[in-house]
């Protein structure tokens, strides 16, 4: 079940606009999932604006669920999906009741003001993400030193897609949040951390090798690749 936060226009090419929604609508729609379906787990995602950073933190501070939270700051394409005032709040009101946190190199470096750049630094960072609440830290992101995230690594119809001979980059929409996804996934059916961990990087390994081409930007990763693997 979903609580939408923002409505967004985006497509391959990048974020054309995005628009919060108000914090009583975000309520709303919490309360009903809550009060009529429950939830094993939550994962958050694009968040926008402090005040509903600070409202789903309020929302989920009552739930009894693990909360995977991937904190969410801009698109592949480099549009802004959380406003800059908003960090803090992320930082100190929601990672707090994070069971897991899946921030990608950039989203680690405006959080804890460490910057990965080669494999040592990962322990360092997810040490940090610790300090800040997450019960664990980040997802490894691309490889470091492994090129800037961005148009320029389009892997579109004109260059031949994320799939397959793509996973040197791997660059294709909706990584971070089909990781964070698959994780809560797990939990909700009762994984440890480690092993939702575990298998949620084996399903967004496939999901980045089997993304496809669509419009004339950035793909997107394949959610169904399970199912045509057979
Ligand atoms: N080149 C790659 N090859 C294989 N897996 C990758 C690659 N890039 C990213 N991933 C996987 O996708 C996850 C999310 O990617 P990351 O860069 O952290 O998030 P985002 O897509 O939000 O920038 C990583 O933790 C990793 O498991
Ligand atoms: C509404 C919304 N949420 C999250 C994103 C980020 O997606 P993307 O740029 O593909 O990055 P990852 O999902 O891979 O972190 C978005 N564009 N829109």
């Amino acid at each position: 079940m979903s609580v939408l936060t923002a409505v967004t226009a985006q497509n391959s090419r990048g974020v054309q606009g995005a628009w919060p929604l108000p914090a009583e609508a975000v309520r709303a729609q919490f309360r009903s999932v809550m009060d009529d379906i429950g939830v094993q787990a939550v994962k958050t995602g694009m968040l926008a604006s402090a005040e509903l950073v600070e409202t789903v933190a309020e929302l989920l501070a009552d739930v009894d669920a693990p909360v995977v939270c991937d904190p969410v700051g801009i698109s592949k394409h480099g549009d802004a999906l959380l406003a800059a005032s908003a960090r803090d709040a992320l930082r100190l009101k929601l990672l707090p009741l994070a069971t897991v946190a899946t921030p990608n190199l950039d989203e680690v470096a405006w959080l804890t003001g460490v910057r990965v750049h080669g494999e040592s630094d990962l322990r360092r960072a997810a040490g940090a993400v610790l300090e800040l609440g997450a019960a664990v830290g980040p997802g490894e992101g691309r490889a470091p030193g492994g090129g800037r995230r961005g148009p320029a690594h389009g892997t579109g119809r004109r260059s031949g897609g994320c799939g397959r001979r793509g996973m040197t980059t791997g660059i294709c929409t909706g990584r971070g949040g089909t990781l964070a996804s698959a994780i809560a996934s797990g939990l909700a059916r009762g994984l440890s951390v480690p092993d939702a961990v575990a298998s949620a990087k084996e399903y967004v390994t496939g999901a980045i090798a089997a993304g496809f081409a669509l419009g004339e930007g950035i793909g997107p990763v394949d959610h169904g690749w399970r199912w045509r693997e057979g």
